[in-house]
């Protein structure tokens, strides 16, 4: 009664603002992809916080820049929360007949798995996490000798940590090659990004260079991560998650190496690329750090900042769900089956949301001590527009994992270093996630106080 009443008094989908594609500017060519974020702000600015986009004769994307939109799509989001997986992926599966996990799961069957693992990730979480507590420390150890590539030398920090979240450290005793591992899973997404913007089943169909290249990559990296995990199984796991998921006995050994490949291709970028813009944004100013050692809760400071980042510089910029049937989303009645992308960069720089959305100011997200909801800076309307783990169901599994690294590895280089910064005008684009457009060049001193 009440969504038949809804329907009545909604708009039309038809009446949503429509995007004109020849609005793309010279300035977004010959790739707009790379800076589809910026693209999607500006149609925002014009056509308001939610507009939509023809993709093809019957097909439109809906976008969203508005919290409480975001919020009415997580609230019809149904039972069986679905996402967008990158096409090409899902191509690879079918292909070659590839049985994935939690990723790729829908309905019941992702239900189940979400059931088993919620309760580890969530409830009982320092079980793992500070193991990853010492490969932070070698990787500062290793920038200290020489910053150069830093890049890479996160991207192999977010695998190592996430392997050893999941094994212990027995796993350094196998000679997996991490290298190469993060060279590979690195490819994936570099190959996803070009693939997007063809047609993903006709370059596999006739198995382009593209599509060799990117599934080379899939293939390596699924059977390095099977291999380790064979091996793990065969010893005494002591600590770590697979030790516990061996306890419940509710996963096979095959989903046991499904759900590792899955947890270290998720980790991966988001969580390297995440540290990248704190170390950019920690050591472009400067004054954090002395701010940091006047807080009185410096924990909670830390935590401002990792928040401040997310705000600034969301790697994933669009997040996104499929209409599980009719819903009402800002007034307007979105088919079943419609994609929905949610602008989370253009969200993050909103000037009535976030005062200053340009400034990197961690002490905005400061309870105010009216003791009220409000924060400094931050309008209560802004809820839904900083959301990096997505939400609901369906939001990051190892969200509390994320945020424990990026929080211990920002306290060790505020309490250890002195950064600076030797890049000049660093701006983000998009390769399948938000990443600055140049290498990222820091001086790093160990601080003589310490
Ligand atoms: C900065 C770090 C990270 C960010 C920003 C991030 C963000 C996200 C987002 C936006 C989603 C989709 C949520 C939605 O649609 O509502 C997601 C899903 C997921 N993430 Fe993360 N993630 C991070 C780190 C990690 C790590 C370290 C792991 C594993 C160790 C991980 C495992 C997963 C898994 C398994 C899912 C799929 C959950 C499902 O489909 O039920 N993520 N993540």
């Amino acid at each position: 009664m009440f969504v038949r009443q809804l329907s009545t008094k909604a708009k039309s989908f038809r009446t949503i603002p429509l995007a004109r594609l020849e609005d793309v500017g010279p300035e977004f060519q010959p790739n707009p992809t790379l800076k589809l974020h910026i693209l999607n702000h500006q149609r925002h600015l014009e056509y308001g916080p939610i507009y939509r986009e023809s993709v093809g004769p019957d097909s439109d994307i809906v976008w969203i820049g508005c919290g409480q939109m975001c919020q009415e799509v997580f609230q019809q989001e149904g039972q069986y929360p679905r996402n967008l997986i990158p096409r090409a992926w899902t191509v690879y599966n079918e292909k070659y007949g590839v049985e994935r996990g939690i990723f790729f799961k829908q309905g019941p069957d992702w239900a189940t798995w979400r059931h088993r693992l919620n309760p580890i990730f969530f409830k009982s979480p320092d079980r793992f996490w500070n193991l990853t507590d010492h490969v932070t420390h070698e990787l500062l150890a290793g920038l200290e000798n020489d910053p150069a590539d830093l890049e890479e030398k996160l991207r192999r920090w977010a695998v190592a940590s996430t392997l050893t979240m999941i094994f212990g450290h027995s796993f350094r005793e196998y000679p997996f090659d991490m290298a190469d591992f993060s060279a590979h899973a690195q490819n994936i997404f570099e190959q996803s990004a070009k693939l997007q913007l063809l047609s993903a089943d006709d370059e596999a169909e006739r198995s382009t260079d593209l599509w060799q290249n990117f599934a080379q990559s899939v293939t390596k990296s699924l059977l390095m991560t099977n291999e380790l995990t064979d091996a793990m199984l065969q010893g005494p796991s002591k600590n770590g998650l697979l030790s516990v998921l061996r306890a419940q006995s509710v996963f096979s050994e095959t989903e046991l190496s499904l759900l590792v490949s899955d947890l270290v291709i998720a980790s991966q970028d988001t969580v390297s690329n995440t540290a990248l813009w704190m170390i950019h944004v920690l050591a472009s100013n400067p004054q954090v750090r002395t701010i940091y050692q006047s807080e009185r809760n410096p924990n909670n400071f830390v935590k401002f900042i990792v928040k401040e980042t997310f705000r600034m510089f969301p790697v994933a910029t669009f997040l996104t769900r499929i209409a599980p049937n009719e819903i009402n989303v800002g007034g307007y009645l979105l088919p079943e089956g419609q994609l929905i992308l949610m602008s989370m960069f253009h969200m993050g720089r909103r000037p009535d949301y976030f005062t200053d959305p340009e400034i990197f100011w961690p002490n905005r997200w400061e309870r105010s001590q009216t003791g009220a909801r409000y924060r400094k800076g931050v309008d209560s309307a802004a809820r839904f527009a900083t959301i990096p783990f997505g939400f609901g169901a369906r939001s990051c599994l190892a969200k509390l994992l994320a945020e424990y690294q990026l929080q211990f590895l920002a306290r060790e280089i505020l309490n250890r270093y002195d950064l600076t910064s030797l890049n000049e005008d660093v701006d983000m684009i998009m390769k399948m996630t938000g990443i600055p457009n140049q290498p990222i060049s820091i001086r790093m001193r160990k601080n003589s106080i310490v």
